[in-house]
């Protein structure tokens, strides 16, 4: 009991009665104690959970609000020509974009590791849990990895970005992800996929030199297309979601810019991407959240009731897959934003080739979560989903050398053991305050 409320309730007892004025019994001596020792006991509560905030805010050197537009200055340039330096001169200079993402934060670490230069770039959105991705950044501090604090659309950052450093190549991660999302914020997918996208290409163009772009368009573009297994000349003109759309009007886009500039560009399409440090707006993060906690957990089927379906791919395979294509990737040919000759473009699929049913991506996590999962199975909504993807990677296995070699089970496997671990840290964090 602090100092405060002990002092309070001694003064209360020695006051005087005062004759006609009203005399509060012992009762009502108690009362006050009492509600002043409630009040004491909720501010220090509500102390300590501002103080546990407080601590978990990014550092104050990161905090979005503060960083975003602010940028440049000796101690920054510092910071960004540290992190894109290579370690020989054979190895690449890299913008990765999204750097603080799932994926992004893979590919940076990949990259660093191998001795590229690495600068990252991400505006931190609170899409989901910032926490998750302060962590990422931690992770690839450790690593040498520095994130640029800023949005896709702030062209004078981007122009300081290429004057400071000269990119070989930029690995697009950035953009606002997830199908079913789009239907409840429609203009942050026009706002990163669109708008972002065009404000990178024409930064890359004007680079002198230019950059290679490799960039992440998605399964999704093949939308109602119904031959399986979807290999890149099929339909991709019934997106189902205008997150898809975007995605596909992304492909659209980039063709543009490698035609007039001469940039040397290549989309991969992901087929639902999972691993350690996934995003927990993805069905196979929040069902294990849910399965442990005993919540309940749609399972979506087709109107006929047969099963959703998707071709998860492991984030380690994916990542090989990005930097094979980074590797490939032939110079662009412009300068200045004039072209100079022809230059590639490529689109890949990257998945895995083994499209598992939803229901079964449950069965799998029941037995390593050793928890049954409470199911309801629900028709799938008309909320952008598709019945099913399954990728043909034989156009990456030839000229990328793209082999997954990661069943679900052994990936949801490493997924766990990651998730466990890293929530008990968390959970030792707020324990601590
Ligand atoms: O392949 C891709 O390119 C896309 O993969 C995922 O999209 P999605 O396949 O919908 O991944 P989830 O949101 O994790 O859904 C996986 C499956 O679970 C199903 N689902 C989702 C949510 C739910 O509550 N219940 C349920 O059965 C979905 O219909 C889908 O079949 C990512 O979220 C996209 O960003 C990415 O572009």
């Amino acid at each position: 009991m602090s100092q405060l409320s002990r002092g309070s309730s001694s003064s209360l007892d020695e006051t005087p009665s005062t004759p006609g004025k009203f005399k509060p019994s012992p009762y009502i001596h108690r009362l006050r104690f009492h509600n002043l020792s409630k009040f004491t006991f909720y501010s220090a509560f509500f102390l300590a959970i501002l103080c546990f905030f407080f601590l978990l805010s990014p550092p104050s050197g990161s905090n979005p609000r503060r960083s975003l537009g602010s940028y440049g200055g000796s101690d920054w340039e510092r910071h960004v020509t540290r992190s894109a330096r290579r370690r020989s001169d054979s190895g690449l200079t890299v913008l990765v974009t999204g750097a603080a993402g799932f994926v992004g934060t893979h590919v940076s670490m990949a990259l660093k590791r191998r001795g590229d230069g690495v600068l990252g770039l991400d505006n931190f959105n609170l899409y989901y849990e910032p926490t998750l991705k302060r962590n990422r950044q931690k992770e690839l501090q450790k690593n040498g990895v520095f994130i640029v604090e800023g949005d896709l659309n702030d062209k004078s950052l981007l122009h300081k970005l290429f004057d400071v450093v000269a990119f070989t190549h930029v690995m697009h991660l950035a953009a606002q992800a997830g199908v079913r999302y789009a239907m409840q914020n429609p203009s942050s997918y026009i706002h990163s996929n669109i708008a972002g996208l065009v404000n990178l290409l024409e930064v890359c163009k004007s680079a002198n030199p230019q950059p290679s772009i490799v960039w992440a368009s998605s399964s999704s573009v093949y939308g109602l297309n119904s031959k399986v297994p979807f290999s890149e000349k099929d339909r991709t003109d019934q997106p189902a979601s205008l997150y898809a759309a975007t995605k596909k009007a992304g492909e659209e886009i980039a063709h543009t810019y490698n035609h007039i500039y001469g940039l040397s560009i290549t989309g991969l399409r992901f087929f639902t991407v999972y691993g350690p440090w996934g995003r927990p707006d993805m069905a196979y993060f929040f069902f294990t959240r849910d399965i442990l906690k005993g919540k309940v957990i749609k399972i979506y089927e087709t109107a006929d009731h047969g099963s959703v379906a998707r071709d998860f791919t492991y984030i380690d395979d994916v990542v090989k897959g990005c930097l094979a294509a980074l590797d490939t990737a032939k110079k662009s040919t412009g300068s200045g934003g004039k072209k100079k000759g022809p230059a590639q473009f490529r689109i890949f699929n990257l998945g895995n080739t083994a499209p598992v049913p939803v229901s079964e991506l449950v069965n799998i996590l029941e037995k390593l979560l050793k928890v049954k999962a409470k199911r309801l199975v629900l028709p799938m909504p008309r909320n952008g989903d598709v019945k099913f993807t399954h990728a043909n990677i034989s156009l990456a296995q030839r000229e990328l050398g793209y082999r997954p070699t990661t069943d679900l089970e052994t990936g949801l496997k490493k997924f766990v053991k990651w998730y466990f671990n890293y929530y008990k840290e968390e959970k030792k964090k707020i324990s601590a305050w």
